[in-house]
Parts: C-alpha cells; structure tokens; sequence
C-alpha cells in the first residue's frame, strides 16, 4: 500500500484552475520528487495532500485513510513543511523541536531525547538555547526542517526544503532523508533544483500548469534539457488543443 496516495486531484482558485486531474504515489522507503515551475502547483498539491486546503476535486489518502478521517495518532506519523518553516519565536530552539514532538504525539519522557537527537542531526547545537526569533533564515529552514522529522514520522511532505540552506546544510538534509528513506520512510519533496533532485529521488514527477505531463529518469543523463523538453512538449500538445479563433 502506498504511504501517500493521490487519485485525480483538482483545484482552483475563483476561475483559475491550478490542479488538473492529478495522480501521484509515494510508497514507503520512496523519495518521490515534484519539479515545476514557479506558480506550477506544487504547493497546492503538498497542502491539498496534507488536507490544509480542502481540493475541489479527487481523494488523497494516507497510509489508506482518506485524509479528511485521519485521526490524531495518522498525523502523528506525518511531518511536513510547507512555504516558510513554521517556528515559535519566543522559543529557544530547543523548545521548539520539543513542542514539535509533543504536538506529533511523542510522550513527554521521550520528547527531550527526540529534540536533543534533532538537534545534533541538524547541527544546531550552538543555537539551541536562543530563541527563534534571534535566528538566521537558514537556521530558521533548519529548525522547520527538525519540526518535521523530530517525531520521526513514517510520511514527510517537505516543500522546497533546501530553502536557504548553505551548503553544508543541503548535504545533511540529503543524508537525513536519504538515512529515512532506507529505514522505510515515504517521503515527498518539491524543488527547483535538478541536480539535488537527481541525487535524493527514487522517482521525479514533472507538474507543469497544474498537470503531471511526465516523469523525469534521476539516473539520466541531462535532467535539465529533458525537463524543458518536456514542459515545451506539454506546451506544444496544449497548443494544438485549443480551440481555433
Ligand atoms: N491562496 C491563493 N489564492 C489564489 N491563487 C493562488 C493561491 N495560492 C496559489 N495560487 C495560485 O495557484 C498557482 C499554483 O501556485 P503554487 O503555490 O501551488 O505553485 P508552486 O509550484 O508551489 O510555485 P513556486 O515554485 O513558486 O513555489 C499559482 O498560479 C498561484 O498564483
């Protein structure tokens, strides 16, 4: 069964459509990519897929259950972040991994471990007793990024993760989600960047207007040429479907 199960999903926002029949899969132990440009649907789908936006169409499920009925303990095995990492600012950054856990269900005995290990995975052991608010963008993305793997969720849902991060924090991120991955976890990840794309995913998904026009090989040899490739093919058949005036 997949972990995250998304059957012709359809979105608009007033008259414009944003999300067009789409399907997509995430089994466990899966890194599933979502590349696309700006403005292309990617949010919207990672927040439809998380039931922060309720679709105007389809059925997403995780682990089975439709979204709309997942209960606590179902969120309890999901992390995610989404657009700007969500942070207390009067909290240190210690305290915030802690809440992260307890509000992912991990029992108060555990939850400091949790934060401490988050802590070290991210390498913001120097920052840990200062409050967020005091916090540089790429220790912010960092302490989102340990809000969403402190509670060690079975499904991540991470939107454009390598935001402001340096280049020491891109290769944790790739060592942490590629270490979840070989433990089983699914996880679902939207970028910009090819060539991070090419050495995290199991599988590149192609959104271009909304539509999933295709799937990219992370093993290939020029992910970029075959990337437009694609999105101008898109554009092409487009083109060719619309009505003549
Ligand atoms: N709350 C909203 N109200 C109206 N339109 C919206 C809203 N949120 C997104 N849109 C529109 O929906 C489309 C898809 O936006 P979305 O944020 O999903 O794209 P994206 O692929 O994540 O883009 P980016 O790479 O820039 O983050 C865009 O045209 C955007 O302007």
């Amino acid at each position: 069964m997949s972990a995250l199960q998304i059957s012709r999903l359809a979105h608009r926002y007033g008259d414009t459509t944003v999300l067009h029949d789409v399907d997509l899969s995430v089994a466990p132990g899966e890194v599933h990519a979502l590349v696309g440009f700006n403005g292309a649907g990617k949010s919207t789908l990672m927040r439809a897929a998380l039931g922060m936006i309720r679709p105007k169409g389809g059925v997403v499920r995780i682990d089975g259950v439709e979204v709309a009925h997942l209960n606590g303990a179902g969120w309890g095995r999901v992390g995610h972040l989404i657009d700007t990492p969500f942070v207390y600012p009067e909290l240190t950054v210690r305290e915030n991994l802690w809440a992260a856990a307890r509000l992912h269900g991990v029992p108060a005995y555990a939850a400091r471990a949790r934060a401490d290990r988050t802590l070290a995975d991210l390498e913001l052991g120097a920052w840990a007793d200062r409050r967020a608010s005091a916090l540089s963008q790429g220790n912010r993305q960092r302490v989102g990024l340990g809000s969403a793997f402190v509670h060690e969720p079975r499904l991540l849902v991470l939107d454009e993760p390598t935001n402001a991060l340096d280049p020491a924090g891109v290769l944790l991120l790739r060592e942490l989600l590629l270490a979840r991955a070989a433990a089983g976890v699914a996880a679902l990840v939207s970028s910009h960047h090819l060539d991070e794309v090419a050495r995290i995913a199991d599988r590149v998904s192609v959104i271009h207007a909304g539509t999933i026009v295709g799937q990219l090989d992370p093993h290939g040899v020029d992910l970029e040429r075959a990337f437009f490739a694609m999105v101008h093919a898109a554009d092409e058949a487009a083109r060719r479907v619309e009505p003549v005036r």
